[in-house]
């Protein structure tokens, strides 16, 4: 294994690489003020000086997971040098850790190669045996994308008509418009960054809509306060948010817009992965919402119309003799369908199970994932998904982070798993391909390193969260 010495200073650092050499020719004052606050942050990082990290973090949170010219991050010098605390501190503010050097080494790798075991106990709590290839907890909860709430969902409130219909008249309240499933969004302009953005709108343009019987109308919470001790909040209550589901022409519906390149996506799994993370959010909840009014217009237990009440939130029979009004019946709520998703761990800790489907993109390998079957635990809707689909045991299950995925409304339970087994027979009907992957040859795919065999699916999907998790807990030593 290839380690690059370690330095104390950025002067020293720089002398060590190629790279290091070119930014050593470079004058302090040839360097942006921006790489100056790097180096001296990875200098603080790597000398153990936890005050001046936090006051970086503080004046600059992202400078938390930048390399400057040696091409560690602040989380590889304090593993390297073994400072527990910048390691935690770092930790605290959510630095990545599974970003690896150019020798392919994550922090944890570091720590481990220098003997420093609190630090890499920190960064995975590895034991023996299974748990060797099966690492615990996280730090830090890892936040998937369509995972977050900007908004506080007030569920108390779906059944209090007088205030929802003030709400509705609120000129700060937004409307999202969604003509079959999809949002009504603004696509990219040059200057705003790359990001799909969502239309909304306010109460005037869309009040006709609102009266039309076909038209679906879910509240889905109001603004969270970002800072709730000031003293205008207390008086003044949060935007609410509103999505309209109508079955209008859509083209009629973007007339309403007044934005610029407005349309609803064609491909919802490829356009909604362009949001931002808390538009994302949103979406996640209003299209899954939707789609279940949208696929249980009767009622499942006798066929009879139904009403929507409960703010979108609930469908009732509208057959007084319908055994689904008598008691709590969950054909009457919206439904969400689990799914396990498993990044499955050869024997031998380092190598991992990847399979592809017909439909993916030419090169591109994923997790093995399926739906939970009825009275099934998560562990053994895993064991039974890796079987059926690859003919690989498998023995301990941990559960890691879940994703909601809102085509049309699962629940995506990430798990590492443990095999017990190593030969591979596909199921044919469900999976074109499996391989063992080396971890080596994953990193090399997943951060576009040297020669990539194969492909990843995107950040935005748990199936990557799920293979960097591995790759940033589980070291190659
Ligand atoms: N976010 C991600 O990273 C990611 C990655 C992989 C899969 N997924 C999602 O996970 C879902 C499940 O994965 P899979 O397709 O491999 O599952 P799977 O292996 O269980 O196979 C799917 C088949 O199971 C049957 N099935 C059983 N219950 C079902 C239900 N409730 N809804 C629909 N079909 C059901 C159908 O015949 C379907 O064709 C997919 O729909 C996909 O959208 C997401
Ligand atoms: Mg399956
Ligand atoms: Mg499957
Ligand atoms: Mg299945
Ligand atoms: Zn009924």
């Amino acid at each position: 294994m290839q380690l690059v010495a370690l330095y104390t200073t950025p002067e020293r650092r720089r002398r060590r690489n190629g790279t290091e050499q070119k930014a050593a020719r470079m004058t302090s004052l040839q360097m942006s003020a921006k790489e100056e606050m790097v180096e001296k942050f990875l200098d603080a990082a790597a000398r153990g000086d936890v005050v001046l990290v936090t006051a970086h973090l503080a004046q600059l949170p992202s400078v938390i997971n930048q390399t400057g010219y040696s091409g560690w991050t602040a989380l590889m010098l304090a593993a390297r040098n073994g400072h527990y605390d910048v390691v935690e501190k770092l930790l605290s503010h959510g630095c990545d850790k599974c970003l690896v050097n150019s020798s392919s080494q994550t922090a944890y790798d570091i720590a481990k190669f220098w003997g420093h075991r609190h630090i890499s106990n920190l960064l995975s709590r590895t034991d023996e045996g299974s748990q060797r290839v099966l690492p615990g907890s996280e730090v830090s909860p890892q936040e998937n994308y369509f995972s977050r709430e900007m908004l506080d969902r007030l569920s108390g409130k779906r059944t209090d008509k007088t205030w929802l219909e003030s709400k509705h008249s609120d000129p700060d309240t937004v409307y999202l418009m969604f003509s079959k499933l999809n949002p009504m969004v603004s696509m990219p302009q040059e200057d705003d960054g790359g990001e799909t953005k969502l239309c909304r709108f306010r109460y005037e343009a869309v009040k006709d809509l609102l009266q039309k019987p076909a038209t679906v109308l879910i509240f889905l919470g109001v603004e969270k306060r970002k800072n709730p001790s000031s003293s205008s909040d207390a008086v003044q209550e949060p935007p609410a948010w509103f999505a309209i589901g109508s079955d209008e022409d859509a083209v009629e519906l973007l007339k309403r817009c007044r934005e610029k390149n407005c349309c609803f996506p064609k491909s919802p799994h490829r356009d909604l992965l362009k949001l931002n993370e808390e538009e994302a959010g949103v979406v996640a909840q209003a299209r899954s919402v939707l789609s279940w009014h949208s696929r249980y217009s009767f009622c499942p237990t006798c066929g009879s119309s139904t009403s929507l009440e409960e703010a979108g939130y609930k469908r009732s029979c509208l057959n007084s003799e319908c055994r689904s009004l008598q008691g709590v019946h969950n054909t009457c709520y919206p439904r969400v369908d689990p799914v396990v998703i498993m990044m499955v761990i050869h024997p031998d800790g380092n190598q991992c199970l990847l399979g592809r489907k017909k439909m993916f993109p030419p090169g591109m390998f994923s997790c093995l994932a399926g739906f939970v079957e009825p009275g099934e635990s998560l562990e053994e809707a895993v064991r039974r998904e890796v079987e059926e689909e690859s003919g690989v045991k498998v023995g301990p299950v941990h559960y890691v982070s879940c994703q909601p995925w809102p085509m049309p409304s699962s629940l995506m339970m990430g798990c590492l798993a443990v095999a017990m087994s190593t030969d591979i027979s596909v199921d044919e009907s469900e999976i074109e391909e499996a391989r063992w992957f080396p971890r080596q040859q994953v990193i090399d795919s997943m951060f576009k390193g040297s020669r990539p065999t194969f492909s990843v699916p995107p950040r935005q999907t748990i199936a990557h969260q799920l293979i960097r998790h591995w790759i940033g807990i589980n070291s190659n030593l």
